[in-house]
């Protein structure tokens, strides 16, 4: 596990700008402030240990992560619907640990994370473990929420090229106007002397501008093709707190919460182990078998539909369980197909980093989540996959931590103090697979990414140029005054040849699993598994998805914004649909 310095609970400056949402906050919702009492806590936890006698819902969403969370609150904004989620992890109320986005680290491989390994990578690090959070929010309550709506570009690339025109950035990008979270630039008053020196080296070597608001270049100009700041993230400037999808979308509508809605019932710690269908119709899926963390099992029915938000990981993973998928990988373990798609699992990919380490002179004394600050680079133009001219293809993270899980064990020194620049590739060209190793659910899945195995070795020529420039920014002051000696891979390792060997072997990921479950068109893809239009299952009724596994392709930048802007879109798909077929049922009603 890397090194956390836990810094703990900031006490920040009182006058910190608090920055403004974009979103409506209907009836003043917004909690990202808000701390229940210790009864509201206590009436929380009750409210998950009363053992919830109802097994029908209108809807039953399964994860009460990022997309989840969204899905959940939009859904319960009409009282009349009833909502079911389940969620294989714990509350998030008045835990210290998840809130404090400052105690990302601490999560990494702990009790909340369900900690997925990779398969051997004959070209890439086999070692490489993926997080996946094990809490209500998902890995919005783990991650470092750094917050980036998607590029017009990427968005775009979707409806051109990847089947999906209703995903078009002239319809998509309104959605990120009506996030609820609370995301603004890492306020000025945070920004310690490392990360600013960084900003202005890199600016001054790269020649890229510096950004004071990415958000608002993508919002106002559709994207950037370079640029260097602090970035936009999702947080409390004054405690430090998490801006979460749970935060956000949930705590306000829980049982503690000033906004309580009946209409939500939460069944915490309680895992989905397979869909159940319709005993007459066998292509509708009628509802979900869970069993919760006491090893009570039930039945939960929907009235209207299954929304599978587990994750790109859980979600091809419960599908395959519940015997959809491709019918050779099935057969081989034993699972009955219920649903022959062979696109479920398929078309994972990642964004790969890789990492460059200087030892400094001493540890930063503050940052919000240590990878405060970022760079975006176009390296190479004449190499771009998709005849994206204008938008970046490098993109860095800087940390202010020894993050030195790879190269300790590539035999590199650990030292106390550390500045490590972070490569990674925006549209890896990569692409692999998620299967099952067996028909026990309890079994990790497989996850091959192929990292490093595409044709064109574009991907490891990325990493190359990302760790020649990260050597030239450290050598321009007023950064360089800032750092001893590089330590990985060390000043030895200079050809390409030698640096993309190293590049792949301590290759890490930005932890952005995505694309299992591809929406698209299937008539005109068969590995398809989800119709663009309105996210049902291919040939199946009852059934839609809504998460990272819907991603045909991850965009340029950190994936979570485009995962919420996903969920609000399908929020307006749901209950648009419902609302016509109730309006055929009336129709059919009268005389
Ligand atoms: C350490 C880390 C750092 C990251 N940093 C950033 C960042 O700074 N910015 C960014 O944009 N992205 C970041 N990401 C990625 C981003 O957080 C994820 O891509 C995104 O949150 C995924 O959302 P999701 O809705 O697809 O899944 P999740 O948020 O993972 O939600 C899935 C939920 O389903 C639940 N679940 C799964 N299976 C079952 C089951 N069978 N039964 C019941 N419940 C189940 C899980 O407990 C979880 O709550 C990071 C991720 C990690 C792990």
């Amino acid at each position: 596990m890397p090194i956390s310095p836990s810094p703990g609970k900031k006490n920040w400056d009182s006058d910190a700008v608090h920055g403004q949402t974009t979103e409506d906050h209907p009836k003043g919702e917004s909690s990202s402030n808000y701390q229940p009492s210790a009864r509201e806590r206590l009436a929380s936890l009750a409210s998950q240990l009363v053992p919830q006698g109802r097994t029908e819902y209108d809807y039953i969403i399964v994860g009460g992560g990022t997309a989840g969370a969204v899905l959940a609150n939009r859904l319960t904004q009409d009282r009349n619907v009833s909502v079911a989620v389940i969620e294989g992890g714990p509350t998030d109320v008045g835990n210290d640990k998840v809130l404090d986005l400052s105690r990302w680290l601490e999560m990494l491989g702990s009790e909340l994370d369900y900690d997925y390994p990779t398969t051997q990578q004959p070209r890439g690090n086999s070692f490489i473990r993926h997080s996946r959070a094990r809490v209500l929010g998902g890995c919005s309550s783990h991650n470092t929420l750094i917050s980036f709506r998607p590029f017009n570009a990427d968005l775009d690339l979707w409806a051109s090229y990847y089947g999906c025109p209703s995903w078009h950035s002239s319809q998509i990008q309104p959605y990120g106007d009506r996030l609820k979270m609370n995301i603004i630039p890492i306020a000025p008053q945070q920004r310690n002397q490392v990360a600013r020196d960084w900003v202005e080296a890199s600016a001054s070597v790269t020649g890229a501008p510096k950004i004071a608001d990415f958000n608002a270049q993508i919002a106002h100009r559709g994207g950037f093709t370079e640029g260097v700041g602090f970035f936009n993230i999702a947080y409390d400037p004054y405690n430090g707190n998490r801006s979460s999808a749970s935060v956000a979308y949930l705590h306000p509508i829980m049982p503690h919460g000033p906004h309580r809605r009946d209409n939500l019932h939460l069944f915490l710690e309680t895992w989905a182990r397979h869909l159940i269908f319709d005993e007459k119709d066998e292509k509708h899926v009628r509802g979900v078998a869970v069993r919760s963390k006491y090893g009570l099992e039930k039945t939960l029915t929907a009235k209207k539909e299954v929304i599978l938000c587990a994750g790109a990981v859980d979600t091809p993973r419960l599908m395959l369980l519940s015997g959809i998928g491709s019918r050779s990988d099935l057969d081989k373990i034993g699972i009955p197909v219920k649903h022959e798609l062979s696109g479920v699992g398929e078309n994972l990919h990642d964004h790969p980093e890789s990492i460059i380490i200087w030892e400094t002179r001493d540890t930063p004394p503050e940052t919000v989540m240590s990878s405060d600050a970022g760079l975006f680079l176009k390296v190479l133009k004449d190499k771009e996959p998709f005849g994206m001219e204008n938008v970046p293809d490098l993109m860095f993270h800087i940390y202010q931590v020894p993050f030195c899980d790879n190269t300790k064990r590539l035999g590199y020194p650990v030292p106390d103090h550390a500045i490590c620049m972070t490569p990674n590739i925006c549209r890896s060209q990569a692409r692999g697979k998620l299967s099952l190793a067996s028909a026990d659910p309890n079994e990790k899945p497989l996850l091959d990414f192929k990292y490093f195995e595409d044709k064109d070795d574009y991907d490891a020529q990325i990493l190359v140029e990302g760790m020649k420039w990260a050597r030239k920014i450290a050598e321009q002051s007023p950064f360089k005054e800032h750092l001893v000696r590089e330590i990985a891979p060390g000043p030895d390792v200079q050809s390409d040849e030698a640096l993309s060997e190293y590049a792949r072997r301590a290759a890490h990921t930005v932890y952005h699993p995505a694309g299992t479950c591809k929406m698209g068109t299937y008539e005109k893809d068969e590995k398809v598994v989800v119709n663009e239009k309105d996210l049902r299952v291919v040939g199946l009724k009852g059934v839609r998805v809504c998460d990272a596994s819907v991603l045909p392709i991850l965009p340029t930048i950190n994936p979570m914004l485009t995962i919420l802007m996903v969920a609000e879109r399908a929020a307006d798909i749901l209950i648009t649909d419902s609302w016509a077929q109730e309006e055929g049922k009336r129709r059919q009603q009268w005389p």
